[in-house]
């Protein structure tokens, strides 16, 4: 029985362990990796009360009474003195908040004359002013293991003083494509020859996931050949990947191989594009045999393949695609028995937010994915949508 989506996924992450290798890293090798240990504050964030606007550090309790300014305070540059009553230090944003005051009248508030400060309104007590501890009290827990680290979980922990962090290791992937058909990059195609995309479309996705990559290069239709190089695949890497000849096809040898040197988990999917997706075990190695057609590679990928990735790297909350509702532009149509996948842009105008497709929706029309910021998912028994209806819109997001 063919697969559908939720089925796959739950049976996908299943079987997807978690690494437990672990490496520490300074934090400015660290972007895109998974936290292996909980981080506790160790200080106080702001570590001392400072201002956040500038102006004058004052008395609230001498309400609107003229103040004598008694210095100045920078960023980096505390006052030493206690302001006392009828007084006040100018300060910049940033700065210590001395002792003494307890408020920060702005300047745009604040006449001068000569030193004297004449406040235009009551300064209330702690205005404008960032309390010691207010983003993070000292020992608390400011992010947990299995967080991914995207540019603000870095610099939260820079915010902290915390300069090495150990994280998991990268994911290894081994990936290759399949085909007699596919040529290189830089050769003359002749009849019948087209160009390895899928191996791009691979290699970036599973790039910007900071999998270690090992290209396996393209593989002929030939079952001794593809078997060694599963084999091969399977020894280094804990995912391999391989694209084409998953389907049933005289030239097809993807799914009998698995079967018979590794083990289905499950192939055949109840979607569009990707129907032939085979997903099992190689080994130790997670295998994802994706099918050749350019949209139903990437697609499943995004799908399946990088939640798999995800969970295997270490990261705690799973990852799925982000799914909103959206009305449609136009009415869409499709053929009732799979779920569709349809390209689609997101267009913002007089109407608010809707979704349109992007024309052709077949799984060899690469230009509409490359032109798509999202999936538009339409209901396996459905004949389509009519245009205003509200649809589910998957976000094709550059960065998880
Ligand atoms: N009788 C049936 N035929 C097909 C079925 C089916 O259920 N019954 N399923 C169709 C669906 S759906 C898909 S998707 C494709 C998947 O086929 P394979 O995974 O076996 O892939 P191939 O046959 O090797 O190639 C399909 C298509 O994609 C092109 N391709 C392959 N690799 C690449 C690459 N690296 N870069 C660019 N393009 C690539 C290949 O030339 C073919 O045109 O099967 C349907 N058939
Ligand atoms: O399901 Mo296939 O992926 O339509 O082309
Ligand atoms: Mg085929």
């Amino acid at each position: 029985m063919a697969k559908s989506v939720e089925e796959a996924r739950a049976a996908i992450l299943a079987s997807s362990p978690a690494l437990t290798d672990t490496e520490v890293l300074h934090l400015s090798a660290a972007l895109g990796r998974v936290l292996a240990e909980d981080i506790r504050a160790p200080q106080a964030v702001p570590a001392w009360p400072n201002s956040a606007m500038d102006g004058y550090a004052l008395r609230s309790s001498d309400g609107e009474k003229p103040r004598q300014l008694i210095g100045h305070c920078f960023a980096g540059h505390p006052f030493t003195g206690v302001v006392g009553p009828g007084e006040c230090v100018r300060i910049m944003t940033g700065a210590v908040m001395p002792e003494g005051a307890d408020s920060v009248l702005i300047q745009e508030q604040a006449e001068i004359q000569d030193k004297t400060i004449l406040p235009q309104q009551h300064p209330a007590p702690g205005a404008n002013i960032r309390q010691a501890g207010e983003d993070l009290q000292p020992g608390v827990e400011a992010l947990p293991a299995g967080t991914l680290l995207r540019p603000a979980q870095l610099a939260l922990l820079a915010s902290l003083g915390i300069a090495e962090v150990k994280v998991f290791r990268r994911l290894r992937v081994a990936f290759f494509s399949t085909g007699d058909e596919l040529r290189p990059l830089g050769s003359t195609l002749e009849a019948g020859q087209i160009y390895d995309s899928n191996r791009y479309a691979l290699q970036g996705m599973l790039q910007r996931l900071g999998c270690e990559i090992l290209d396996l290069g393209r593989i002929l239709d030939n079952p001794e050949h593809l078997e060694k190089t599963l084999q091969q695949a399977a020894g280094m890497a804990d995912l391999v990947i391989s694209t084409g000849g998953v389907s049933v096809g005289d030239a097809d040898y993807i799914a009998e191989l698995l079967g018979r040197i590794g083990s289905i988990n499950f192939w055949k999917m109840n979607m569009k594009p990707g129907r032939p997706l085979a997903f099992g075990q190689l080994g130790e190695a997670t295998f994802f045999g994706l099918p050749g057609n350019p949209v139903s590679t990437m697609v499943t990928f995004y799908q399946f393949v990088q939640p798999c990735i995800l969970k295997r790297m270490g990261k705690s909350a799973p990852w799925t695609p982000t799914v909103l509702k959206i009305p449609l532009a136009h009415s869409l149509k499709k053929k009732p028995g799979r779920t569709d996948f349809q390209r689609g842009v997101l267009i913002s105008g007089e109407n608010g937010l809707q979704v349109a497709g992007v024309g052709q929706q077949a799984s060899h029309i690469m230009s509409g994915l490359a032109h798509a910021d999202c999936l538009i998912i339409l209901a396996a028994e459905a004949e389509g949508a009519p245009a205003g209806s509200m649809v589910d819109v998957q976000l094709l997001e550059g960065l998880v």
